[in-house]
């Protein structure tokens, strides 16, 4: 089942392939205690979970965090309840880092588990409200949390300003559906279609939005 992230990454080391690998057990494991994944989707989680939070790798390359340095890019995942999208982001980019928080204690406490499962030394977590998060990052990713004006105003004071990406500075939204209503006050939001890049059923109406703040 993990081979399809290697049909669509063929670059990946052996190592991230592994622990791309472990992520089924780990939540099944998971699940069958704290429901952190929809029952009905758990069969299907590496295309509706991990291949989904790995569209975001189709639109932005984070670059690396430099150790000890203020510079070095930094990924914050609001709402990530059991590490969507943050950690399919965290093992495919190990040399970036990524904050993933969620208001749910037990959520989190799962995310713990699999971080130190599959060893990821780029991931720090944190049970709280985006809202009051410490810390500037270059962007914010989500899925599946609020709609976008109260998205933006929860994170909006929390992007730093410096860019040396591909993309601005900002936020990174994984989406359905028609979006006309939703972003109609943000017409610098840019949308990028799942269904031109994987070619699943699941993925037709799946977008990633782009809304620079900086
Ligand atoms: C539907 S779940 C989505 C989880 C994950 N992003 C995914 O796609 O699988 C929404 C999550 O957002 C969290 N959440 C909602 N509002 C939040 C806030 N203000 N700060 C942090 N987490 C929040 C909830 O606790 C919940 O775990």
């Amino acid at each position: 089942m993990h081979q399809i992230i290697k049909e669509h990454f063929p670059h990946i080391t052996d190592h991230q392939l592994e622990q791309f690998s472990r992520l089924g057990d780990l939540y099944a494991e998971w699940n069958a205690q704290i429901n952190v994944i929809s029952r009905k989707d758990i069969d299907q989680l590496y295309t509706r979970h991990v291949l989904h939070s790995l569209g975001i790798v189709s639109v932005v390359r984070f670059r690396e965090s430099l150790p000890n340095k203020t510079g070095g890019t930094r990924v914050l995942d609001v709402g990530t309840g059991g590490g969507f999208p943050g950690i399919p982001l965290a093992i495919m980019f190990p040399k970036t880092s990524f904050h993933l928080i969620d208001a749910i204690g037990k959520k989190i406490k799962v995310v713990d588990a699999v971080v130190e499962a599959l060893g990821l030394t780029n991931v720090t977590t944190e049970h709280g409200r985006a809202e009051k998060v410490k810390g500037r990052f270059d962007f914010v990713v989500s899925r599946a949390v609020t709609n976008m004006p109260d998205f933006v105003s929860w994170v909006r004071n929390k992007i730093r300003k410096e860019s040396c990406h591909n993309l601005k500075n900002g936020i990174l939204y994984l989406k359905g559906g028609d979006l006309t209503e939703e972003l109609k006050d943000f017409p610098k939001a840019q949308i990028y279609e799942l269904e031109d890049v994987f070619e699943d059923p699941f993925f037709e109406t799946k977008k990633v939005v782009h809304l620079p703040l900086k």
